[in-house]
């Protein structure tokens, strides 16, 4: 029999119970027994749905739950805490600290490093290990929650991070200068402590997550994991699966075949082509293999024929009992349930597919290959309808946007001019002074804009209503700007929810889930909006307001937009097609909003790609693909204009120096960066690779409510300077100030203009 299994569970609940407990609890609302045993309550459900839903016993994941971030917990399991955590209160305090900082009478420490899991959205706490770092079993949630689900007559397959991707995905701490995978000798003798306590409380299978086995491993990788994963096995009692997702294995299917464990996972949906090369591999080591068929990170419904036959293909050689039938990684990044999406067209809802539905469909894959397909027959059949009506739906395929993809020129990826002529062409229109001051678009939203947004959503107040707020909300920003003393200026986003929500809303071939929610960091989750169908615009998106608020002053107005790779990547996409041909759809119909900008007489228009960098693939030797085409759909949309049309960009979020010639090839003529937490190493490169055309590296940080001195900001564009032509630089902050309150908004860039100013005068 193949069985159908799980790797994890999305913890958040099915109406975020997770979150609102975790919140209370830190308001004050709600005391830690109630937040114990609510968590209790909601991985009981978690596993039941599971059980009920068919996948088998002894393969339903535990420690997937987490009360904020699974390599937070590895932290706490482990005992690596940073010392400025040691004096805290055990568990829940430290553990909380740790991922968001504490600050109460007499503390005050900030939180962990947080980065991006792999290429999804989801941040996890980086490791922090210091050069004589110990290890020991300290919190016993694997166990304990092992135990828990048994009393519920659940045998659940606990899931660990691997130990050599919990050392390698950590860093050295400050003042430390080691490879933490050095530790790794230290480490594995606890892991085994925890494998033989799990198996003394019943457990089987123990799942160990190694998904750096996607990335470049250096040589010596090899022995590292055959020597760990030796002793791991030899626990008594104990069946390892290892398990890989995210991408292809490659050249670590040489790590893999040295290991000497149970089972292994690998992600067939991310890397198809090495069914057969896995199947040998399990088949040569006497393998248990775990195929990850169905699409744990995305939204669409399995093609179950598909899967089913690539199920048959390793059963033919392998034997059934040696197969398992998995999502490609754990359901940690889907949305819970679709049941509750009842406003959604009901044509598309047929196309989806979340946590509680991939369960169904890996019980239905499973029983197939068992028991053969006549024995899920009703399901087969209804699965090949939704495939059949979304492969030929006018609502997906749109003749016109592909007629306009096909009529696509090459002139369409450049300006008219270089830079060095559209540079002058544009001062004599728009006359700015040296050190240009502007900002990168969103101004604060208060509480009254976002009531007034749910007010006109509610139907409590009407479109004029709204539309009367929000111009009061753009004509006191301008006035404040204005007075401040900006030269560019942004009309604030006062209309917009999000940056790409908005765009999303008023695009066609995208649509909004009402509760499709997946975790993001901690508590905090993010509903995407979902790609299905080509894309294009009925309409202008963003000219109405932006020639408002030009109206509004004698200044130059910037219009802002989202730009096609962050909405590729901020957005659920087809998995119909590359994702390439959709980041070139939205790029096609974000041209053509830069172009009716510019008709209007907008003569700035940014076009924001924050995400442009995260969406790098995990694998260096994918990396010139992507920054091609990425860069690419971004000339797509911004190239349609005038010399005279000033095109800027703006990206934040991470280090830039990996993609700097991909920054070049953008050629916006002006772009502001993020830069002001990273030490001036991105400058550098600016330098060195001379970076000619105008750029505004963040003059200061708008993640935190601080102030900083004129004397500060002075200090670092000096600092800037020394590596920048004076003429090329913009005055600006870091990123947009929607998340900031006015007071310290109106201080900081009165700051922030008078640095400007004196520098001008200075020169
Ligand atoms: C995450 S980048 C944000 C850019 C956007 N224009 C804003 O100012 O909010
Ligand atoms: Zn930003």
């Amino acid at each position: 029999m193949v069985h159908a299994t799980n790797l994890g569970f999305p913890r958040m609940g099915g109406n975020r119970e997770l979150k609102k407990m975790v919140e209370n609890y830190w308001a004050g609302k709600l005391d830690e027994k109630s937040l114990l045993s609510g968590a209790k309550t909601l991985r009981a459900e978690h596993w039941s749905i599971q059980k009920a839903a068919g996948i088998q016993d002894g393969h339903i994941p535990s420690n997937d739950f987490s009360f904020y971030d699974q390599v937070l917990d590895h932290l706490h399991i482990f005992n690596v805490i940073p010392k400025k955590y040691q004096g805290l209160q055990f568990p829940l305090e430290a553990y909380f600290a740790m991922g968001r900082g504490l600050q109460k009478e007499g503390v005050d420490v900030p939180a962990m490093e947080m980065k991006k899991w792999f290429d999804t959205n989801y941040h996890f706490i980086v490791p922090e290990f210091t050069a004589e770092q110990e290890f020991s079993l300290r919190s016993r949630k694997p166990i304990d929650e092992f135990v828990e689900a048994k009393a519920h007559g659940i045998t659940t397959r606990p899931v660990l991070i691997g130990p050599v991707s919990f050392l390698r995905l950590g860093k050295a701490a400050k003042g430390h200068n080691f490879d933490p995978i050095s530790l790794l000798d230290k480490l594995v003798p606890v892991y085994e402590t925890l494998l033989k306590e799990l198996v003394a409380a019943g457990a089987e299978w123990v799942q160990l997550d190694e998904p750096v086995l996607t990335f470049d491993l250096p040589k010596e990788f090899k022995d590292l994991y055959a020597k760990a994963y030796a002793r791991l096995s030899a626990v008594s009692g104990v069946k390892i699966l290892v398990a890989n997702y995210f991408g292809r294995l490659g050249d670590n299917i040489d790590i893999v075949a040295n290991l000497p464990v149970s089972a292994i996972h690998v992600d067939l949906v991310r890397a198809p082509e090495e069914l057969d090369a896995v199947v040998k591999l399990a088949k040569d080591k006497s393998l248990v293999l775990s195929l990850g068929v169905i699409n744990g990170r995305n939204i669409w419904k399995a093609d179950l024929d598909a899967a089913i036959a690539t199920v048959k293909r390793a059963v033919a050689v392998l034997g059934a009992d040696r197969v398992l039938v998995a999502p490609s990684c754990s359901m940690l990044h889907t949305p819970h349930s679709l049941e509750p999406e009842v406003k959604m067209d009901k044509q598309i809802r047929d196309w989806l597919s979340f946590a509680v539905q991939k369960l169904d469909e890996l019980v239905v894959i499973a029983k197939a290959v068992n028991n053969g397909e006549d024995s899920v027959k009703a399901a087969l059949e209804a699965n090949r309808a939704s495939m059949k009506a979304r492969r030929t739906s006018p609502l997906v395929h749109d003749a016109k946007v592909q007629a306009e993809m096909k009529a696509v020129t090459e002139d369409m990826f450049k300006r008219k001019s270089p830079f060095t002529t559209r540079s002058p062409a544009q001062q004599a229109k728009l006359n700015l002074p040296a050190f240009p001051t502007t900002t990168v678009g969103s101004f604060p939203q208060t509480k009254e804009v976002r009531v007034a947004r749910q007010n006109l959503k509610k139907g409590n107040w009407t479109q004029a209503e709204y539309e009367t707020f929000i111009k009061a909300e753009t004509d006191k920003c301008i006035r404040f700007q204005e007075k401040v003393g900006l030269d560019m200026l942004v009309h604030g986003e006062f209309e917009r929810n999000d940056m790409v929500e908005y765009f999303g809303e008023n695009l066609k071939g995208y649509v909004f889930s009402q509760n499709g929610w997946v975790q993001s960091y901690g508590s905090r989750c993010v509903k995407p909006p979902i790609i299905y169908g080509d894309v294009s615009r009925p309409e202008p998106m963003t000219v109405y307001w932006s020639t408002y608020a030009q109206k509004q002053t004698t200044k130059p107005m910037k219009g802002m937009l989202t730009g096609p790779v962050t909405m590729l990547q901020w957005s659920f996409v087809r998995d119909d097609q590359p994702r390439s041909d959709t980041a070139f759809q939205l790029a096609l119909a974000i041209r053509k909003e830069v172009q009716d900008l510019e008709k209007a007489g907008i003569p700035a228009i940014q076009i924001d790609e924050p995400a442009i960098r995260e969406g790098l693939p995990l694998r260096r030797s994918d990396w010139e693909a992507y920054l091609k085409w990425a860069a690419r759909a971004f000339l797509l949309s911004s190239t349609g204009v005038e010399d005279t049309t000033q095109i800027h960009t703006h990206m934040c979020y991470s280090d830039f120096n990996d993609i700097f010639s991909t920054i070049q090839a953008l050629d916006a003529d002006a772009i502001t960066i993020e830069n002001s937490k990273s030490d001036l190493k991105l400058l550098h490169a600016f330098e060195k690779y001379g970076y000619a055309n105008g750029i505004g590296p963040g003059l200061y940080d708008i993640h935190s409510p601080r102030v900083p001195s004129q004397q500060e900001m002075g200090d670092r564009l000096k600092e800037m300077l020394v590596y920048l032509k004076k003429e090329l630089v913009w005055v600006n902050p870091d990123c947009g100030l929607k998340t900031r309150g006015w007071p310290e908004t109106e201080k900081a860039l009165d700051n922030m203009c008078r640095v400007a100013e004196s520098f001008r005068n200075a020169a």
